[in-house]
């Protein structure tokens, strides 16, 4: 059934799935697509269940669930991070998959996208179990994966080392090195400069586009940051480093604030790998106290659904830009938009890593590679060029940023779907 406003309850309200097929609805019909390419494009056209034993270090076998969701391949091989959580679900993985897929567009790289989850709490985990489980769901998903079909990459709670086993078990597989298979790899297994900041890195592209916009110059601007892992510790060392005071950031466990400012690289260092530090503090505040800080940007790096009616009328940012997947709901959205708060969508703000990701495997393709300094100045490009069309359509078409955004990534992957006949 099409999803449209109407179809959106109360209790729905939190379905990412739903919300996002929502405004790709909505930015279909602006763009005048027929009702075909909405049922086309409304689910991904593969998803995988697999369940995965994994003899855990107390000798008993433990069955985890794991998911591999192909939005759509009409441009190109899917394309997509691994994650690693208790609360994974089949429908957010859909989400991901098809907000993959838009990200792509938006920045123009030649991928549908693609999206994995394991329902697992990693953090409780040895690092034998850890390897066992990565290897595992290699296996259970290895036919419908591969360098020139679908290509994983990390996300919350994978890691480059986490990569490297994956990179491993495809490669045996496959009977040969095959480093384009994956990415997000360290550097001596095939990997990018600048792939682990990359996400970060694209949000502080993000930030100086829409802090030009606003007339806000970035020295002394105070940021607040949701998420101290691989996007929120890197865009909180970049922010300072820039000049801006960093006067709050959390992870799953509380918040910490200090209006002077927070010593970054001291947090920095004393992070563990799953991006929690705030355990080391006795005063902290709650991730609900840091969303709505009197602060200049706001940039939720976490989960989803951070940002709702509930506090959007909170928030005093002048400018929320998300790192995380679907941190702000639909009605936030529009909440935050009336309030002439300038909102950079996740599909935009977020897409860095991806784009430092098709850098990685373009040069695992050629077997040549780039240094950091080529990396920084075609994620710099292809970014700006991005966000400036985002920003752009929202003025001409007079629509949100997040709609916006959804029409120019929508796009490309409608017309691939057109010019080979599927709808
Ligand atoms: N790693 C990447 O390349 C990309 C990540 N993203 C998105 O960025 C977000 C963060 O991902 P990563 O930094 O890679 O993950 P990560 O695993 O490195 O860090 C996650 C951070 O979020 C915190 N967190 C987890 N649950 C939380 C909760 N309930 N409340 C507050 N904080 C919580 C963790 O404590 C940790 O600090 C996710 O939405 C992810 O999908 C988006 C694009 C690329
Ligand atoms: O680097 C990639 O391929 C995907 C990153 C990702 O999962 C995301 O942007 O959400």
């Amino acid at each position: 059934m099409a999803a449209d406003k109407a179809d959106i309850g109360n209790e729905d309200k939190l379905d990412v799935l739903k919300s996002t097929q929502t405004i790709i609805k909505t930015a279909l019909d602006k763009l005048g697509y027929p009702e075909e390419v909405f049922e086309l494009l409304k689910e991904p056209l593969r998803m995988m269940t697999v369940r995965i034993p994994v003899r855990m270090d107390n000798g008993t076998v433990k069955i985890f669930t794991g998911y591999r969701a192909q939005h759509n391949d009409a441009v190109g091989p899917t394309k997509g991070g691994v994650r690693f959580h208790p609360n994974v679900t089949e429908r957010e993985v859909k989400a991901l998959s098809i907000w993959m897929s838009l990200k792509c567009g938006i920045v123009d790289l030649p991928y549908g996208g693609g999206k994995g989850g394991i329902v697992c709490d990693p953090r409780t985990m040895s690092f034998r179990e850890l390897e066992n489980l990565s290897r595992g769901y290699v296996r259970a998903i290895s036919q419908i994966v591969g360098p020139t079909k679908d290509i994983p990459a990390p996300d919350v709670f994978t890691n480059s080392q986490i990569m490297a086993w994956m990179m491993d078990e495809y490669s045996r597989i496959d009977e040969f090195n095959n480093p384009g298979f994956i990415t997000g790899k360290p550097l001596v297994l095939g990997g990018s400069h600048g792939r682990e900041s990359a996400t970060a890195k694209g949000v502080t592209i993000c930030i100086h586009e829409a802090l030009k916009k606003k007339g806000i110059d970035i020295k002394g601007a105070k940021v607040v940051v949701q998420g101290f892992g691989n996007a929120g510790s890197y865009l909180a060392k970049f922010m300072h480093d820039a000049g801006a005071c960093v006067i709050g950031i959390s992870d799953a466990y509380g918040a910490l604030y200090d209006p002077n400012g927070l010593d970054i690289d001291y947090l920095l260092d004393r992070r563990d790998s799953f991006g929690t530090v705030t355990k080391l503090f006795k005063n902290t505040i709650t991730n609900k106290e840091l969303l709505e800080l009197e602060c200049d940007i706001l940039v939720p790096a976490a989960i989803e659904n951070q940002i709702t009616e509930e506090n959007a009328h909170n928030i005093k940012a002048k400018i929320v830009v998300e790192a995380a997947n679907g941190p702000t709901t639909l009605e936030a959205t529009k909440i935050l938009t009336e309030r002439g708060i300038l909102l950079v969508p996740d599909v935009l703000a977020s897409a860095g890593g991806v784009t430092v990701s098709y850098f990685e495997w373009v040069q695992n393709n050629q077997g040549y590679y780039w240094s950091e300094e080529e990396v920084e100045e075609k994620l710099q490009k292809v970014m700006v060029k991005a966000f400036n069309n985002v920003y752009e359509t929202a003025q001409k078409r007079k629509v949100d940023m997040r709609l916006a955004a959804y029409m120019v990534g929508v796009r490309k992957m409608a017309e691939a779907a057109r010019f080979r006949g599927w709808v």
